[in-house]
């Protein structure tokens, strides 16, 4: 989404997002539905300068610390690492992908910072968020925008993230370039064809109200993808049919949304979070997390996680006493929830009337 357009500077805004169905089958080739949620994004500004400047955040960036405490207690909650590698990143795929494809970038400099609102390592796909508005920026202060097409950029800002190990698919990435509600699907068909995924925005009023559920409680989506990537890898049957289930879990669930089908709905986000539970483990998705999803499940919500773990999304087959009671026994349980309003299409008309020609 385009916040300011001043000659000189500029600040581009991208989504948290919510993966509603079939995650992680996006990092096997599967398929996904998931939207962008307004209130929550990461803005990176860009402005001229003479030198190439990546600033470090004051709070995201910490190397100074009032305690030897301190230190620890935020590398044991938050790891090693802020946002700075993923702008480094990020500059370096976009140079390589003009260069490969014989793009001309004019001769200058920038600086750029970031801020973000979208709760750290929670599953809400903050790190991808930081890295699309950079893109955006880089995007607008070369004059390239035309020149990149839409569906490829999703690649380029999971390859940033690749670029620094780690282990990641694109739905984050498609749902944040393109803003609102999209199903997505990754087949290998697709990809080696177009060198993309298909992808299909969808009207955001099929769906029903949801909830988001959250608590301080940052977890590494690459550490926890390492091992279930690596049984992938190594043929592991299990892993490889289930990935394939929960795939068909949003190509159903795509239909049951254009049918308002409901209950439906609900039973494939349960599944989705059970099928996740067997592959990863209870170990690797954390207790707190686990209990996210069971607390919102004990009052009759269907449940899953949005992302990798630390927040949940969470939906209400019988309506708003139901959703009352979500609140209350969340808040019991000191966690936040909140109604999820979806953000809407990030795209210009133009960029989304470049989309069918190609697919
Ligand atoms: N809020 C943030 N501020 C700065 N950097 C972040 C933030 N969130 C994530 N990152 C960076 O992205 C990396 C991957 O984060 P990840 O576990 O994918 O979090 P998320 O679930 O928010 O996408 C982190 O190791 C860190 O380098
Ligand atoms: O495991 C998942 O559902 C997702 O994990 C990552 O997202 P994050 O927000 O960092 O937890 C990953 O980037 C996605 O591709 C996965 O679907
Ligand atoms: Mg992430």
């Amino acid at each position: 989404m385009v916040v300011v357009t001043e000659k000189e500077e500029m600040e581009r805004r991208a989504y948290a997002r919510v993966g509603l169905l079939g995650n992680p089958s996006d990092v096997y080739g599967g398929r996904a539905v998931s939207f962008a949620v307004a209130g929550l994004w990461a803005t990176v500004r860009l402005r001229p300068s003479d030198q190439l400047l990546v600033q470090p955040h004051p709070r995201h960036d910490l190397v100074a610390f009032p305690s030897l405490h301190a230190l620890v207690e935020r590398l044991d909650g938050g790891g090693y690492y802020g946002g700075v590698r993923l702008l480094l990143a990020i500059c370096r795929i976009f140079h390589n992908h003009c260069k490969q494809n014989g793009i001309a970038l004019e001769d200058k400099n920038f600086t750029l910072s970031y801020d973000t609102n979208i709760p750290r390592q929670a599953g809400l796909s903050g790190s991808s968020a930081i890295v699309c508005a950079a893109l955006s920026c880089l995007l607008d202060f070369y004059g390239v925008r035309d020149k990149i097409r839409v569906e490829v950029r999703p690649n380029l800002i999971l390859n940033a993230e690749k670029e620094l190990g780690i282990v990641a698919g694109l739905q984050d990435r498609v749902a944040q370039v393109y803003g609102g509600l999209v199903y997505m699907d990754f087949s290998q068909e697709h990809m080696d064809k177009l060198g993309h995924g298909v992808y299909t925005p969808l009207d955001v009023d099929l769906l029903p109200p949801l909830y988001l559920i959250y608590a301080e409680n940052p977890s590494d989506s690459g550490k926890v993808h390492s091992s279930v990537r690596q049984r992938w890898l190594d043929g592991d049957e299990f892993i490889i049919s289930s990935m394939k289930e929960v795939a068909q879990l949003a190509y159903d669930g795509h239909n049951a949304l254009l049918q308002k089908n409901y209950s439906e709905l609900a039973r494939l986000m349960n599944k989705n979070f059970d099928l996740r539970r067997k592959m990863f483990g209870d170990d690797a998705l954390g207790e707190l997390n686990i209990k996210m999803v069971e607390v919102a499940r004990s009052i009759g919500a269907a449940s899953k996680f949005t992302g990798s773990g630390g927040a949940v999304v969470a939906m209400c087959p019988d309506g708003d006493a139901q959703a009352e009671l979500l609140k209350t026994a969340c808040q019991e349980a000191g966690f936040v929830v909140e109604q999820i309003e979806v953000a809407p299409s990030a795209l210009t008309k133009e960029e989304l009337a470049s989309l069918s020609s190609h697919q």
